[in-house]
């Protein structure tokens, strides 16, 4: 597994939030100081971790739930979509010819990376071609020449030639003809002045398409400043975080990324020519999580805040119209499959909004509509001013039984309380299970 201790810590940083029984300041404050300690713990920066927790602890204390999602799952939500968001989005790969510079440290899989990057390509039915230029390591132009035979990529290098820049010019020329071209570079075990002049030479001969730097995911806090340094050199375009398939910490790698305001391209997840797979910063933190359809979850959560219809804000405020009660119901049953999602994940306190709210048939909804489409727009908006005598009118308008009338007008008061709850937290869910029932709604 990805990140095992990170992922379990965060995991049970989660679990309390679901076993809360509501959801407050306190256990806001809390799950925050676990997701702090679960990440300083896995070596990404403090100041960063900072940042995280400030925007994680900021939203969920004053973002108000979305309808049809309750505070729990809310603050989830919070903490999955802010991970994501310190990751950032995916290094774009176009698939076009284009030129590829390997940089990196010695022993950071910078040759392995690059044999599975032209597999990456050919896989995709473009050309590639290698070229080594990784002159300091004696092993390296037989290994990167031998994995390029196996996987029937065309390779360049000069086994007794030591000016790699010399190499790289020559090597770009002979391969013109192909696709994509991608340059292995040579590492040192540490940062040297020597290596990053090396690298700005190689640079400098031709507009590479992208400098990628090649990070072990084992390397801890001094990967900001191995970041930084190459991204002076030779402006980093993409990270290609290797041996994630091991029980690295990886914060340090996913630290530099954020430091130098580049994002990650590719993780190697294996020894193998094929265990290269594209960054997807969304489904990188499910699997962190262990949450394979958080991603759904945020989806759907978007699609239903996306409706123009359901002012939440408003509703939060006590201002609960009928046409609002309305578009509530009607959001709270288009999340419907979100209900599944929620029954799949390992978090048993995530899934309790009453099924109840799931299933009120369409003639239900189409009975209130009629209803309320018998309606003024003052007594949409003020149902309190609908005493006896309009409820015949409506009923008789509607073509409906009073009692029809009356159940609305109940159903929506022990709605607009729910509300209020809901910025409350915990208590909406219970409120709004009372009025499932006490309305008997299938
Ligand atoms: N498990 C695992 N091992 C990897 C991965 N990527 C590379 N390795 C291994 O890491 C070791 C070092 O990789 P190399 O590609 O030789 O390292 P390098 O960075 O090119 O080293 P220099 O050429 O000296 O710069 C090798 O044993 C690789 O098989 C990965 O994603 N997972």
């Amino acid at each position: 597994m990805v990140l095992d201790n990170l992922g379990s810590s965060l995991k049970s940083a989660i679990q309390k939030l679901a076993n809360a029984g509501k959801i407050d300041k306190e256990i806001i404050d809390d799950v925050v100081k676990d997701i702090q300690r679960a990440l300083i713990q896995a070596d990404v920066n403090v100041k960063l971790v900072m940042k995280l927790s400030n925007r994680i602890k900021e939203r969920a204390l004053t973002e108000a739930p979305p309808a049809g999602m309750d505070s729990r799952e809310h603050v989830l939500r919070i903490v999955y979509t802010e991970l994501v968001n310190i990751i950032g989005k995916a290094t774009p790969i176009a698939l076009e010819p284009q030129t590829i510079m390997m940089v990196g440290l010695q022993g950071s899989g910078k040759t392995t990376t690059t044999a599975k990057l032209a597999r990456f390509f050919s896989r995709k039915g473009l050309k590639p071609a290698v070229i080594c230029a990784d002159t300091y390591r004696p092993g390296a132009y037989d290994q990167l020449s031998q994995l390029c035979e196996k996987l029937g990529v065309m390779f360049y290098g000069e086994r007794d030639n030591k000016d790699a820049v010399a190499i790289v010019r020559n090597g770009l020329k002979e391969t013109q003809k192909y696709d994509v071209r991608i340059v292995d570079t040579a590492g040192r075990h540490a940062l040297e002045t020597e290596l990053i002049k090396e690298m700005k030479d190689i640079w400098g001969l031709t507009n590479f398409t992208h400098r990628f730097l090649v990070l072990d995911a084992a390397i801890g806090q001094q990967a900001s400043e191995q970041a930084k340094a190459f991204n002076d050199a030779v402006g980093i375009t993409g990270v290609v975080i290797t041996k994630l398939d091991g029980t690295a910490k990886g914060g340090g790698a996913l630290s530099a990324v954020s430091d130098t305001n580049t994002s990650i391209a590719f993780i190697g997840v294996g020894e193998t020519p094929d265990d290269l797979e594209r960054f997807d910063p969304d489904g990188f933190i499910s699997r962190l999580l262990g949450m394979g359809d958080l991603k759904a979850l945020v989806e759907k959560a978007n699609e239903v805040l996306s409706q123009k219809d359901v002012n939440v804000e408003k509703m939060m405020t006590g201002k609960f119209t009928l046409n609002d009660m309305y578009s509530q119901l009607e959001a709270i049953n288009k999340m419907g499959p979100l209900k599944q999602i929620m029954s799949m994940l390992p978090l048993g306190g995530l899934g309790n909004i009453p099924d109840d709210a799931y299933r009120m048939t369409q003639d239900k909804m189409q009975g209130y509509r009629i209803i309320m489409d018998s309606m003024t727009e003052d007594e949409k908006d003020d149902p309190k001013l609908i005493g006896s005598s309009r409820i015949a009118r409506i009923a008789m308008g509607s073509g409906r039984a009073p009692e029809d009338v009356r159940e609305l007008l109940k159903y929506h008061k022990m709605m607009q309380k729910a509300m209020k709850g809901m910025k409350g937290g915990g208590q909406s869910n219970k409120n709004l299970k009372k009025i499932m029932k006490q309305m008997n709604i299938k």
